[in-house]
């Protein structure tokens, strides 16, 4: 089933176009990550979605339908840091949260287990760190058990030990079947729990796609050496090399992951080769993202 379809949005403030007609197709089960540097749209692509502001352009449906009260029932996010009582208790502050989005408590201690929280459950909120009120966050958006989750710079400001925890409760509620979209600058972090992702820039729409096709993009090492021959010779009998190509004066090895500048520099210098040139290029999201925003410039 489609999630989300977007076709066209676009959001003008006075001369300025925040989101200058993107399209976007989320599929279920994706944890989808919208992807782009400060100020690129991200937000106001999230709370034109949800409601909370009016297209200047542009539709989209949710669950192959129109967006209306009842789509927005099954999406819980968190666009901003929601409110939350400082002297109440986590649960006193979701019993509150219950109210207003006329569910359960028995959902409570549910979504404080799939944040970590469910032992802290009595403690005052003004008593949690930075990450345990994000996690608190989340919960509140997880109350109503909605199919998919909406969550802005989940790991913003957060050290690093929050930040690997919520990256650790994003793919739990993944595992569960939610679709998941995030918007984020960082890279690492899209990379890290994302299967898809799309870019934005200056309110454009310059890329989506699948990480794994990313991950899937080849490792290449480029070496040249004034005797091409040896050095071809020494090559041929490494261990990790997948292809060699030659490309002008230097050659362009496919290589597995894990195959270093200094493996090879190791195994040229036991043949007595000095490298003119040798330079790894990796595959990943970071490079890849550079060059989709250098591309576009
Ligand atoms: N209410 C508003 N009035 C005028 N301009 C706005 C408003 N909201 C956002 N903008 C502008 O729209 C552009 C996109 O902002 P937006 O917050 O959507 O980007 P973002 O990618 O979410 O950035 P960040 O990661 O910094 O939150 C920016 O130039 C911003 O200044």
């Amino acid at each position: 089933m489609s999630i989300l379809q977007v076709k066209k949005l676009t959001k003008h403030f006075g001369s300025r176009t925040a989101v200058n007609a993107i399209d976007l197709q989320i599929e279920a089960g994706q944890v989808f990550g919208l992807l782009g540097p400060n100020g690129s749209g991200k937000t106001t692509t999230l709370a034109m979605l949800l409601g909370v502001l009016r297209p200047s352009a542009g539709d989209f449906t949710w669950f192959d339908q129109p967006a209306s009260a009842e789509s927005r029932k099954r999406i819980g996010a968190i666009l901003e840091t929601p409110c939350f009582y400082p002297y109440l208790t986590a649960t006193d502050n979701l019993k509150a949260v219950a109210e207003i989005k006329g569910c359960s408590y028995n959902r409570i201690d549910i979504t404080l287990k799939e944040v970590g929280l469910l032992d802290r459950k009595y403690d005052k909120f003004q008593t949690y760190s930075l990450g345990m009120k994000q996690r608190l966050a989340i919960a509140s958006a997880l109350l109503a058990d909605p199919q998919v989750l909406i969550l802005d710079e989940p790991t913003n400001g957060l050290d690093p030990a929050g930040i690997v925890e919520i990256r650790e409760i994003i793919q739990k509620i993944a595992q569960t079947g939610k679709t998941i979209i995030l918007a984020s600058h960082l890279l690492s972090e899209v990379q890290k729990v994302c299967s898809h992702f799309a870019v934005l820039k200056a309110g454009r729409l310059l890329h989506q796609g699948s990480i794994h096709d990313i991950e899937q993009e080849k490792t290449t090492i480029e070496v040249g050496a004034s005797n091409m021959i040896l050095l071809r010779e020494t090559l041929d009998q490494l261990k990790g090399i997948r292809n060699i190509l030659q490309d002008g004066d230097f050659y362009r090895l496919e290589v597995e992951h894990e195959v270093t500048t200094e493996y090879i520099m190791q195994h040229l210098h036991a043949k007595g080769i000095t490298p003119s040139h040798l330079l790894k290029k990796q595959g990943n999201l970071e490079q890849q993202f550079l060059k989709i925003l250098a591309d576009n410039e």
